[in-house]
């Protein structure tokens, strides 16, 4: 990101110069050596060059290579053509640093026409295929086809930055977490490739969808547009016509949503239980027989049902890795029939617009991926035999959701979540159901045109821990929010240069890490300036969290004003009245750092707060969680999960009651009797000890 001073300071020549001369004590080469597990000789005239060790360690081979230095990534291309670097020089592999372009900087209509130039090329943006293979392949045959196939492609893509002069993002280069990648879409029946709401397209990889169908025309994909509870219902009406006039195939899923409604449904049958239990006390009888009543208004039979075998099927869901030997053997299972599907229900684009931007629920995902099911038995010689499992591959970007979405689906946390980039490395299958196994591939990057490494870091692509150079993403960020938003969110006031001493009206992004850093007190050693690296590292964070919401707009002609696409979701009126009373006299507070607000007039007056900013931080807690801490997402844009176009009826309906309240529906449970009175109609009486509500519930 940081820009050279000089083209002359980059790219492999000043690579190996380092390398040779340098300040680098530990030699370029010595260390892509030992990070490949390469093993570095040196010839008779005293020249180090590295061969292709003994075998890494699992966890090395698996991690993720999106970006590599110039000398790197030169040694790589050798390794995998399987020949020293003399020789790979001739090849011409040049090296274009992506950080070189910001096209932040370039005018409205000089991005225009960068874009129509990717539009044109995009097909040239693919996945690599893996070689044919078939059982006379012997293994080290295909570890050298697979090589080849890789080298070829990443050819063609140095081609596209070099000879076309396109700027592409950092992409994965390591093989084995490619070869992942297609193990998964080989025994997949249906590969669902999950997407972030907030910028859907850059993380769609269009080839991935083709490489599936020529993989086996029967397969089939999907897009789940997941985090979907970050985005309005114009937004998704506006993503939806997009996807059907493209003939995508999508569906809005939230797994944070789905997680919290798993909690409600827990709570409210945790509930349900110890209220049946309760009973016996003759004198509360009826009282306690009209709560149980209640609580199972908001219950429908097939909840309940569902919730009793669900710990049955939990203990039989299983988290296992797969050794390659055990994949094989499954790859043989798949038979040479059609795989029944009602093909129109399958498609996002054939139905009704309510249903296309409804989010899914995990039941109507797990649904969804049963129409996939074969419905061939597993041995074709056999027709008694058992059908095979419908195999469900999920593929995407780090960071986008995938363990979120399967820990959503199992209603259990069984794949560890978090918030950094890359931390799935391994797929894994896990066995949803007795119908469903899902395959969740490691996160990894497609190749794509960039904008900038700035885009990258703001969709939680790359790690901001190990972000070096933070203006780039600060400047997004900046333009990108409200500024009176950001003020709001976190209780400071941002200075801006005034638009006759030539300022936008616009903050930059130093401006906003300015501000941050004074209102929390972050202060850097010695003169004690504000820290703006480190507040563009907290900021940061929340833009990818999405504390800090911006969703973008899907290409329009003329393009969407995407400040405008977004105004309703920094509309902090939704908030309570106490809440929004309650968040500007604390913002006030903490920007004065006094509890005077006569200061704020003040322009000269920017103080530090107390020590560390303990104010701004209770500020934040207090806006984003008021609910202790729970995990709710409590934000402005929050009461837009009830617009989902679909009556909410039950648990579901309480839940979302919850949540549109701003109540954790974890302490909606004992708030019950009075918020979540169920119509009456749904009511349904539960007696004495029995857990199980009796009779038929419709
Ligand atoms: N608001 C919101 N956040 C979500 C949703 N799904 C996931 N997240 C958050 O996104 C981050 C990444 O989620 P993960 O499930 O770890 O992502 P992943 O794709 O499995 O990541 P890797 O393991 O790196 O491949 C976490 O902080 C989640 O809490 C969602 O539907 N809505």
């Amino acid at each position: 990101m940081v820009l050279p001073k000089s083209k002359n300071a980059v790219g492999l020549g000043n690579s190996l110069m380092n390398d040779r001369f340098g300040k680098n004590k530990n030699s370029n080469m010595h260390r892509a050596g030992a990070q490949q597990g390469a093993i570095v000789r040196r010839d008779m005239e005293g020249n180090d060059y590295v061969t292709p060790g003994k075998k890494e360690a699992e966890w090395v081979k698996m991690r993720s290579v999106t970006e590599q230095g110039a000398l790197d990534e030169f040694l790589s291309t050798a390794e995998l053509a399987g020949t020293d670097f003399t020789a790979e020089k001739m090849n011409n592999v040049k090296i274009i640093h992506t950080d070189q372009k910001n096209p932040y900087l370039l005018s409205a209509a000089e991005e225009r026409g960068v874009v129509r130039k990717q539009n044109a090329k995009r097909a040239r943006l693919t996945v690599p295929r893996r070689p044919r293979w078939d059982a006379n392949t012997s293994a080290q045959e295909l570890d050298a086809r697979e090589r080849q196939s890789l080298l070829d492609w990443r050819r063609g893509l140095a081609e596209l930055q070099e000879v076309d002069d396109m700027l592409l993002t950092p992409f994965e280069r390591n093989l084995e977490v490619w070869r992942q990648l297609w193990r998964v879409i080989e025994r997949s029946d249906l590969v669902v490739q999950i997407v972030d709401a907030r910028n859907p397209l850059m993380f769609r990889c269009d080839d991935l969808e083709k490489y599936v169908k020529e993989v086996d025309k029967r397969k089939r994909n999907l897009l789940l547009v997941n985090k979907a509870d970050m985005m309005t219902l114009e937004q998704r009406r506006a993503w939806a016509e997009y996807f059907v006039g493209e003939g995508i195939n999508f569906r809005f899923f939230s797994a944070e949503l789905a997680k919290e409604l798993n909690e409600a449904r827990e709570n409210a049958f945790d509930g349900l239980e110890v209220e049946g239990q309760d009973d016996e006390d003759e004198d509360d009888e009826d009282e306690d027989d009209d709560d149980v009543e209640r609580e199972v208004g908001a219950l429908d039979a097939s909840d309940i049902d569902e919730e009793v075998g669900s710990e049955g099927d939990a203990i039989a869901q299983q988290v296992k890795k797969v050794d390659l030997q055990e994949e094989e053997e499954d790859d043989e299972q798949w038979v040479d029939e059609e795989t029944v599907g009602a093909e129109a229900e399958l498609e996002g684009v054939s139905l009704p617009v309510a249903e296309q931007t409804r989010i899914l629920t995990t039941d109507d995902l797990e649904e969804l991926f049963l129409q996939h099911s074969p419905t061939v038995p597993s041995d074709s010689e056999n027709p008694d035999a058992p059908r095979r499992k419908t195999q469900i591959g999920l593929v995407g970007y780090p960071n986008v959701g995938k363990s979120s979405t399967i820990n959503a689906l199992l209603g259990a946390k069984k794949v560890s979540v978090s918030a950094t980039p890359g931390k799935t490395k391994h797929f894994q299958t896990i066995h949803l159901s007795e119908k469903v196994i899902l395959c969740d591939c490691p996160g990894l990057v497609f190749p794509n045109f960039a904008t900038t490494k700035a885009e990258l870091v703001c969709n939680g692509v790359l790690p901001i821990d190990q972000l070096r150079e933070a203006t780039g993403p600060s400047a997004l960020v900046a333009q990108r929010l409200p500024q009176s938003f950001l003020e709001a969110v976190y209780g400071m006031r941002i200075e801006t240069r005034p638009i006759e001493e030539g300022g936008t009206g616009i903050p930059t992004g130093e401006e906003v890490m300015r501000a941050y850093a004074r209102a929390r007190g972050f202060s850097t050693q010695g003169l004690g300036q504000p820290d703006e690296s480190r507040a563009a590292r907290t900021v940061l964070k929340d833009y990818v969290k999405g504390k800090l919401l911006y969703c973008h707009p899907p290409p329009a002609d003329p393009p969407i004003d995407g400040r405008a696409f977004n105004r309703e979701l920094y509309d902090i009126s939704h908030l309570p009245q106490k809440r929004r009373a309650h968040l500007a006299a604390t913002a006030e507070a903490s920007v004065t750092g006094s509890e005077d607000p006569s200061l704020m007039d003040d322009p000269d007056i920017i103080p530090m707060p107390a020590p560390q900013g303990a104010k701004g931080r209770r500020l934040d807690t207090q806006f984003f969680a008021p609910g202790q801490g729970k995990s709710s997402i409590v934000q402005p844009f929050h009461h837009k999960y009830s617009q989902q176009g679909k009556e909410l009826t039950g648990r579901k309906l309480k839940a979302m009651t919850a949540l549109e309240k701003n109540i954790d529906p974890a302490d909606a449970k004992a708030a019950s009797k009075k918020h979540f009175k169920g119509p009456k109609t749904q009511r349904r009486k539960v007696r004495g000890n029995d857990n199980r509500p009796a009779g038929d519930y419709d």
